[in-house]
């Protein structure tokens, strides 16, 4: 089945007139048994919002070896295997440049969640999970992660609050996928 992932002649366009290339990064969420942590951003992009632990993929660094890392400076938790579970693209309105960010999942870790610089770490209940104080998107996809369950998403933004268009959807395996290089890419094998 051929499934139009990512958004239309517009993005396509844009594209061509020379895109700027992805901004890459990574975002981690550890789980137990009925609970996940998430982080309190103190500053920087997302600054005021509950979120994962994660951030910009160095140069030269696997997108695996960058959610490892940024998970350990952000909450002191060491977790050296984490599950792929999405990418998830984020347009913002009259900025050329793509978010595309890699979803990472475990259960597995050792240390103790600690604040850093960046995070003030928390658990949740996955009742409680405050979506209020979240990115928008999240309450669209986390429901797929909690399963999870695999998936790639597109959110266009206007401003930092209001999704204007968004594409969700589940795959089998995220690794069997190609991974979208940007709205050129408008087709995706699922
Ligand atoms: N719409 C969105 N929904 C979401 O759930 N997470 C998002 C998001 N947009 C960005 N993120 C995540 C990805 C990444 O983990 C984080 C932003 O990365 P960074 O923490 O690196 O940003 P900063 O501007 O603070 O960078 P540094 O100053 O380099 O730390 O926010």
């Amino acid at each position: 089945m051929t499934y139009s992932y990512f958004k239309g002649d517009n993005a396509r366009s844009k594209a061509r007139d020379g895109m700027a290339p992805n901004k890459r990064l990574t975002l981690a969420f550890v789980q137990e048994a009925g609970r996940i942590l998430l982080g309190y951003k103190k500053r920087g992009f997302g600054c005021g919002r509950w979120n994962g632990f994660g951030g910009k993929v160095h140069d030269g660094e696997t997108v695996h070896a960058g959610a490892v890392r940024e998970l350990e400076e952000e909450s002191a938790l060491i977790a050296p295997k984490l599950d792929k579970v999405g990418v998830l693209m984020f347009e913002f309105l009259g900025d050329p440049q793509l978010m595309e960010v890699h979803v990472f999942t475990t259960k597995h870790y050792s240390g103790t969640p600690s604040e850093s610089e960046e995070m003030r770490p928390k658990w949740y209940s996955l009742e409680e999970i405050p979506f209020k104080e979240m990115w928008p998107d999240d309450v669209y996809w986390f429901p797929l992660m909690l399963k999870g369950k695999h998936f790639y998403g597109y959110f266009t933004f206007k401003g930092m609050n209001d999704i204007v268009d968004y594409k969700l959807r589940e795959v089998e395996n995220i690794h069997d996928v190609p991974i979208p290089q940007g709205p050129q890419d408008t087709t995706c094998r699922g």
